[in-house]
């Protein structure tokens, strides 16, 4: 396959100009996308082990407060945005329902399509995690929040909130930690060295599952079944 042949319909030669102009040899566009996929894999490997190794005692010190709060009745609420909206789902479902191990209660504060439209709507996007940790948050609880830049409001907001309530706040963010690092209002902050959104959310995956994993190990419930 190299060029296409059919005239572009209006608009789409500008929207794609190298199917039609100059670099019309699919496949040797597709072999540079190669390339730069391998350096990303290569780069994303080489952040977790950054990350893992710079926090390796913050991870386990962080994950045997969480055990504490767990075993002592705490819930974890966990928030973000964007892309991270969809990463706070997943940390809640994580510790909610997990592949192997105790069932903990965990929560995704950007779920309810309802709340947050409601709350955005009426008060506005910044407190829009704040106000739900105003109203199911207590002392003893747990807070965390992704943010890839460490920058966004309603994030800082909410560990605000939850630092008023007396919960242990976790904070996962991206390049230098942005405000969260500036604040310094969070009990564990762990940051991702990387100015990439994307690479930033691929490492902290690996950064709530080791948090996950080690929670488990110290609730005495990874042995039941861990694949390694
Ligand atoms: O990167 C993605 C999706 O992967 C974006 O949706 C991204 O998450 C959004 O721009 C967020 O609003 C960025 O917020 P934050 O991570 O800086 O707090």
């Amino acid at each position: 396959m190299s060029t296409l042949e059919e005239p572009p319909a209006e608009g789409v030669r500008e929207l794609y100009p190298f199917l039609y102009e100059g670099r019309n040899d699919i496949q040797s566009v597709l072999a540079e996308a190669r390339r730069s996929t391998e350096d990303k894999a290569a780069e994303i490997v080489r952040l977790r082990w950054q990350v893992a190794e710079a926090s390796a005692d913050a991870l386990m010190e962080c994950a045997g407060e969480m055990a504490l709060r767990f075993a002592s009745g705490g819930r974890l609420f966990a928030f973000g945005n964007g892309g991270s909206s969809t990463d706070a789902q997943e940390v809640a479902t994580a510790f909610l329902h997990p592949p192997y191990g105790l069932s903990l209660p965990a929560l995704s504060l950007t779920s309810d399509v309802a709340v947050v439209t409601a709350l955005s709507n009426d008060v506005g996007f910044e407190v829009v995690f704040a106000r739900q940790l105003a109203a199911l948050g207590r002392h003893g609880d747990i807070a965390v929040g992704l943010s890839t830049s460490g920058d966004s409001s309603n994030v800082i907001q909410a560990f605000e909130e939850a630092t008023r309530r007396g919960m242990l706040t976790i904070g996962l963010a991206g390049d230098k930690g942005g405000r969260l690092a500036e604040l310094d209002l969070i009990d564990y902050l762990f940051v991702i060295p990387s100015s990439s959104v994307h690479r930033i959310q691929e490492a902290q995956t690996t950064v709530y599952h080791v948090l996950w994993e080690l929670t488990q190990h110290a609730l005495g419930a990874a042995q039941v079944h861990d694949p390694g």
